[in-house]
């Protein structure tokens, strides 16, 4: 059973045990393997509370059990649940919500070395499509600090919130909290972490763990007085990671020596440390590559690799997904690898299958890592490679698309249309019902086309097998999926055009609006940041090929909530300046007026560097400061001006 504080976090967090109870959920706690058989809404439940209770400092289940075993079953059910797409939610701590000055998100995680040469291998290609050199490009490695995320601008604490709003908590340099290392304030992100030798020798016997006296230093309720002395012996700090040490050169050199510079960031601090960080250093790479609504792209966690084992193969199962393309899937011997089961594991593509002999009998060396379906890293023996010479679900023969085996018969692969029928729904995610058992019925009455769905009856529906009862909850929930809001750029997502995923769809969108797509060029696209010359040609053609259907559908009546249009960037006053704000200002608070500037097109930076334009100076601003600034050059305006450049008279 949960503590009383325990509790407390869960309704705090304005959840309930409904769908699930609270002995139900302490089952499936201390039983991992119970999962795989829990309803959907229990699973969802379950990871929610879960979270809330690791977020509030209580964690009830290890890390490695909520990434490998429960939120990996929601990957396996619902790869686009937010809770895997987005940034976890954290708990509303008392205090203000306030806008970030940054988005601050969560990492994308890498578990082999393979892992990391692909994400290199993104970053090699953003140099080129920038005419960068890749060789000389600075990579830095930092330890993953595993405390919690907050960013200072040296005005204001803040949570990481969801990523883009977060919650005040100033209150925990009130109370005498450091920047490690004496560093200053103003920084950006950072984690609030303790000592963690000073954690096992004075506060192991009053807190659970590290996260859990995280919390109750920046929870509002007065201090816990081992907390104030670990506050005050500068055990508990505040830890900028521009502060952190680092190793930092040329990727030749970073995979040259991999382990021993990993192992050596790693042990560099006396913190709780999960990973290290991997970034580049370069701005303009870094804008260009952007991010997903998860994590940058220009940044990566390693982590290391979970147990591995040698397991047989014992047969390879093609499945053909939306796109046409065939994944092998490998029946394994089942074994029991971090704390789970494992039968089935993937090939990379059938080139992989076919070069390194990955069929009945071979032995392979599997790691259990973020993916549900584990991947195969290496194989052990060899055996006769099995290639299907034909599609699974519609006999046709495959072709070969470089290294991956494709289904070309798009319009007629019965595993190509239902899964882009279970895609629509899935993706639009305001209804339930029309997962893949639903979908299959209907594809085997002869629908092809989700529009053929919302045209459906009650009759038609019963006479497809389809009881009463559920027949009448598809009706209302093809209602309930048009006239619930559901923004414009998440109901394109739902077409599945190949390269147009939530991200893109809302990049895109942000510049456009919905009914004017089909008439972008490829020029129009790759104009915006984030499109590459590459794929604007496919993803002109998948418009084409979806307009049919989006007429249809459109003619349906979607409630559909249009986008927010930036204006024409160079049309905006202060379009490409970076912005920094100082001393009190009289019009609004710091936040306002940053929201204002960026408005107006400018980025707003924590702290003056020589890449500010300029330094808005409010009153009681230090002499040390500004003569910092003209030192940069950086031009210095007083808030009057500043109000005058966003009109865009000149200051
Ligand atoms: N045990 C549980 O019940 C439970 C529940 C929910 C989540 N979790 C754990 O939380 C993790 C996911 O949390 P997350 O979204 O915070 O992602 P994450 O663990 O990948 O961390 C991302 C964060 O790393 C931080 N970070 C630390 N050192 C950094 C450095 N040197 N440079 C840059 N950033 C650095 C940043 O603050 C960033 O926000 C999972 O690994 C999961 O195991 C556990
Ligand atoms: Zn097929």
């Amino acid at each position: 059973m949960l503590t009383a504080n325990q509790k407390n976090l869960v309704s705090q967090a304005n959840l309930s045990f409904l769908d699930l109870s609270e002995q139900r959920f302490c089952q499936l706690c201390q039983q991992p393997d119970l999962i795989a058989s829990a309803g959907d809404n229990e699973l969802i439940d379950f990871l929610h509370i879960a979270n809330a209770l690791y977020r509030g400092g209580e964690p009830v289940i290890s890390d490695t059990d909520y990434d490998f075993t429960y939120l990996a079953e929601l990957n396996k059910r619902q790869p686009q649940h937010p809770l895997l797409q987005t940034v976890e939610p954290e708990p509303a701590f008392a205090g203000k919500t306030v806008d970030l000055p940054v988005i601050m998100l969560s990492t994308d995680k890498a578990y082999s070395l393979d892992d990391v040469h692909r994400w290199a291998g993104r970053i090699e290609k953003a140099c080129e499509e920038l005419d960068k050199n890749f060789a000389k490009l600075i990579f830095k490695v930092t330890p993953k600090l595993d405390g919690y995320a907050a960013f200072d601008d040296g005005n204001m604490l803040y949570t990481r919130g969801d990523g883009r709003k977060g919650t005040d908590i100033s209150r925990v340099f009130e109370r005498g909290l450091q920047v490690a290392n004496q560093g200053q304030r103003g920084l950006g992100p950072g984690e609030i972490v303790v000592s963690r030798s000073y954690f096992d020798e004075n506060l192991a016997d009053f807190f659970d763990n590290a996260r859990n006296f995280q919390a109750s230093v920046i929870k509002e309720k007065q201090l816990e007085e081992h907390a104030e002395l670990a506050i005050k012996d500068q055990a508990a700090v505040f830890y900028p990671f521009a502060l952190l040490p680092c190793w930092t050169g040329p990727w030749q050199a970073l995979i040259s020596d991999f382990e021993h510079i990993i192992k050596d960031i790693w042990h560099k601090v006396d913190y709780d440390v999960d990973g290290v960080i991997l970034e580049i250093i370069d701005d303009e790479l870094k804008q260009h590559l952007g991010a997903t609504r998860h994590h940058h792209r220009w940044q990566l966690a390693y982590k290391e690799n979970q147990q591995t084992a040698e397991v047989e193969v014992l047969s390879v199962t093609p499945q053909t997904s939306r796109s046409g393309r065939i994944t092998p899937v490998a029946e394994l011997e089942p074994v029991r690898l971090s704390g789970a089961l494992l039968s089935r594991a993937t090939a990379h593509h059938y080139k992989m299958v076919l070069d390194n002999g990955i069929g009945p009998g071979a032995i392979i060396q599997l790691a259990r890592s973020g993916e549900v379906i584990p991947k195969i890293e290496r194989v052990i023996i060899a055996a006769q490679p099995q290639v299907p010479s034909h599609c699974p679900s519609c006999h046709h023969e495959p072709i070969w698309d470089n290294d991956f085996l494709l289904c070309p018969n798009n319009f007629e692969c019965p595993a190509q249309i239902t899964h882009s029928m279970e895609h629509f729904f899935r993706v639009l995610k305001n209804n339930d019902g029309f997962g893949s058992a639903t979908i299959k019925k209907l594809y085997e009455f002869g629908i092809r086309r989700v529009d053929e769905i919302y045209a459906l009856t009650n009759e038609q529906f019963e006479s497809m097998g389809f009881g009463p009862k559920q027949s009448e909850n598809l009706l209302t929930q093809l209602l309930r999926s048009r006239n619930e809001a559901v923004e414009d750029w998440r109901f394109l997502a739902a077409f599945g055009v190949f390269r147009m995923g939530l991200g893109n769809c809302e990049r895109l969108l942000a510049h456009h609006a919905l009914v004017d797509i089909f008439n972008l060029s490829e020029v129009d696209i790759i104009s915006i940041e984030g499109f590459a010359e590459k794929t604007a040609a496919a993803i002109k053609e998948g418009f084409i090929a979806i307009k049919p259907l989006f007429d249809r559908l459109m003619a349906l009546g979607f409630n559909l909530q249009a986008s927010q249009h930036s204006q024409d960037q160079a049309a905006k006053t202060l379009a490409g300046k970076l912005v920094v704000f100082t001393g009190t200002l009289h019009s609004g608070t710091r936040d306002e007026l940053g929201k204002q500037a960026k408005a107006a097109g400018a980025k707003v930076g924590s702290a003056v560097s020589a890449k500010t334009d300029y330094l808005v100076a409010g009153d009681n601003v230090g002499a040390n400061k500004l003569t910092a600034a003209r030192e940069k050059d950086v031009t210095i305006i007083s808030e009057q001006d500043f109000l005058l450049l966003l009109k865009g008279e000149s200051a």
